[in-house]
């Protein structure tokens, strides 16, 4: 059920105007059904552009009933955000097909993918080529557990451009810089600006995003969308200060 196959071009219209995104992560195992109703009636007051449903695992099968019921509550547009192959939902409008090119396993850079297909072949879900480039947020992560690989540090500046780079050279419509749900460290500006001034595609940046300073400056140095999940789950006042 997709709004047309337009969401990527909305982004590429985005980026062009500077406009910037924002996106709210929703873990289907920390939301609870009954709560997504007044969630929304928040984010709709507030700045935020995207809703991204996902978890790095999702133990009760819980996406496609959290998909459904935030479709039943917004218009903003829904894209998976998938953590495995198990992820996926006709409910939603689209889904970061994800490579996790940080890393060297696989299973993270191909298998899950191939998995994915038998869901996707007949699927009208938009469909959004994304390179994820895991970063070190100062903790360990649910993504380095769930992947079983390493973050790039945050001081191989290089590495992470040219991660970024050949994502794009492969033919990737995203750069995802992660730092990890729940991470110390944001991606520091720096590297924000040095990716995001030498990619042509837009750049997604996420983790460890906790205020209007931090986001405010992962805009500035280049970000064209931001995801944050972790600072809403704990504290839906700073949502509240990010009104409109
Ligand atoms: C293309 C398809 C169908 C799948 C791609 C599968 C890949 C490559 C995934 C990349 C690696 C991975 C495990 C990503 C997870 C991304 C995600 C939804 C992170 C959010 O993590 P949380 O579940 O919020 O972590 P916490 O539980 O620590 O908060
Ligand atoms: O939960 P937080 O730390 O906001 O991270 C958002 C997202 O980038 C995680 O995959
Ligand atoms: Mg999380």
């Amino acid at each position: 059920m997709n709004q047309s196959k337009t969401m990527y071009a909305a982004i590429i219209q985005a980026k062009k105007e500077n406009r910037k995104l924002l996106a709210v992560l929703i873990d289907p195992e920390k939301i609870k059904i009954a709560h997504i109703p007044a969630f929304f009636k928040k984010i709709h007051e507030s700045i935020i552009t995207h809703v991204f449903v996902g978890g790095s695992t999702d133990e009760g099968n819980q996406l496609e009933t959290v998909v459904k019921t935030i479709k039943q509550h917004t218009k903003l547009p829904v894209l998976i955000f998938p953590g495995s192959h198990e992820q996926i939902t006709e409910a939603a409008d689209g889904i970061l097909f994800l490579s996790l090119l940080s890393g060297r396993n696989p299973t993270y850079l191909i298998e899950q993918q191939v998995q994915s297909v038998a869901k996707l072949i007949n699927s009208t879900l938009e469909i959004i080529p994304t390179g994820y480039i895991l970063i070190d947020g100062g903790v360990e992560t649910a993504v380095q557990r769930v992947s079983k690989t390493q973050p790039i540090s945050q001081e191989a500046e290089t590495e992470i451009l040219h991660t970024a780079l050949a994502g794009q050279f492969s033919g990737k419509k995203l750069i995802y810089l992660e730092a990890g749900s729940g991470a110390k460290k944001m991606v520091k500006p720096e590297i924000i600006k040095k990716v995001s001034s030498q990619l042509q595609i837009p750049l997604i940046v996420g983790g460890g995003i906790k205020s209007k300073t931090q986001l405010n400056a992962a805009f500035n140095a280049g970000a064209d969308l931001v995801v944050i999940g972790t600072a809403f789950e704990e504290n839906e006042g700073f949502l509240e200060e990010l009104k409109r």
